[in-house]
């Protein structure tokens, strides 16, 4: 199958440089005029297919609100994913895992393998059990077209005591993620598969982010308070390789679908003037 960085590219090609969040929040929902519960959750999701599923290039359902209202939580999952799919857009499911190796594997074949209910395109995976402990994830991705979109930078502030921290060999602990992400992307053309995550409100770090030659998810725009001003400071010459990434900041103009497309189209607009590629 076509690497998920192959496919990345030409979604980002065809539709643009965005990622919308499917994040139904109690308070979201309520906004909607919806009941905080799966029927709830069930339209919400429906909506945000509906209103992008056929003209954004990757959607990114939030898995934690699907969870928490369990067994038919996930089954909407499932079915999100599916209807997501069958719209064209690329679905990277945030789901942040991470654990040994051997559980790894498990995480692996329940998200990245084709045989899966819950499989999706691509995952976003936690480090901090060393990156090589993910492996079984990038030998799934890489063997089936998918990708792994691996935390290093995030926008929330308490990250930066851990990832900012220095290790033994004097690089911080988002460099050496940066630097292990890096070696398994050299020389994937047209962009490697496997990305990282680095908020849009981090600011200018210092980090090195030049040889990644993967994509760069950027969350943090919006409701958390960064802007698509921000991603120049934040990532500099690796611009490029941004996908930035929204969620309640579009998911307030809902439920109107055409409200909805409006807000996505908006922030796209931001995006490619701060990218340049407009
Ligand atoms: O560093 C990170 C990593 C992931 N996220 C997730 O992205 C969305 C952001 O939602 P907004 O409504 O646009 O704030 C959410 O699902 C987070 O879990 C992140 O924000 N930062």
């Amino acid at each position: 199958m076509e690497s998920f960085g192959a496919r990345l590219h030409r979604a980002v090609a065809e539709r643009g440089p965005l990622c919308v969040g499917i994040d139904p929040h109690p308070g979201l929902l309520a906004r909607w005029g919806l009941s905080d519960d799966v029927d709830g959750l069930d339209r919400f999701a429906r909506t945000v297919v509906e209103a992008l599923g056929d003209r954004i290039a990757v959607v990114k359902p939030q898995s934690a609100f699907f969870e928490r209202f369990g067994t038919r939580g996930v089954e909407i999952l499932e079915s999100t994913i599916r209807q997501l799919r069958d719209a064209g857009s690329l679905v990277l499911l945030d789901v942040k895992r991470g654990d040994i190796g051997s559980t790894v594997s498990a995480y692996a074949s329940a998200y990245l393998d084709p045989s899966s209910p819950l499989y999706v395109d691509a995952v976003t995976a936690s480090p901090y059990l060393g990156v090589g402990s993910l492996a079984p994830m990038f030998e799934l991705a890489a063997a089936h077209g998918g990708g792994v979109f691996v935390l290093a930078l995030t926008s929330n502030p308490e990250g930066a005591a851990v990832q900012r921290a220095v290790t033994a060999d004097g690089r911080t602990v988002a460099q050496t993620v940066i630097d292990e992400i890096s070696q398994l992307n050299r020389g994937a053309e047209p962009l490697g598969s496997f990305g990282l995550v680095v908020g849009a409100t981090v600011g200018d770090t210092g980090h090195d982010l030049s040889t990644v030659n993967g994509p760069l998810l950027a969350p943090g725009l919006g409701a958390q308070g960064g802007t698509a001003a921000d991603l120049r400071t934040v990532f500099g010459s690796s611009l490029p390789s941004v996908l930035p990434s929204y969620s309640r900041e579009v998911l307030h103009a809902g439920p109107d679908v055409a409200a909805l497309r409006a807000a996505a189209d908006r922030a796209l607009a931001d995006c490619r003037a701060a990218l340049g590629t407009s």
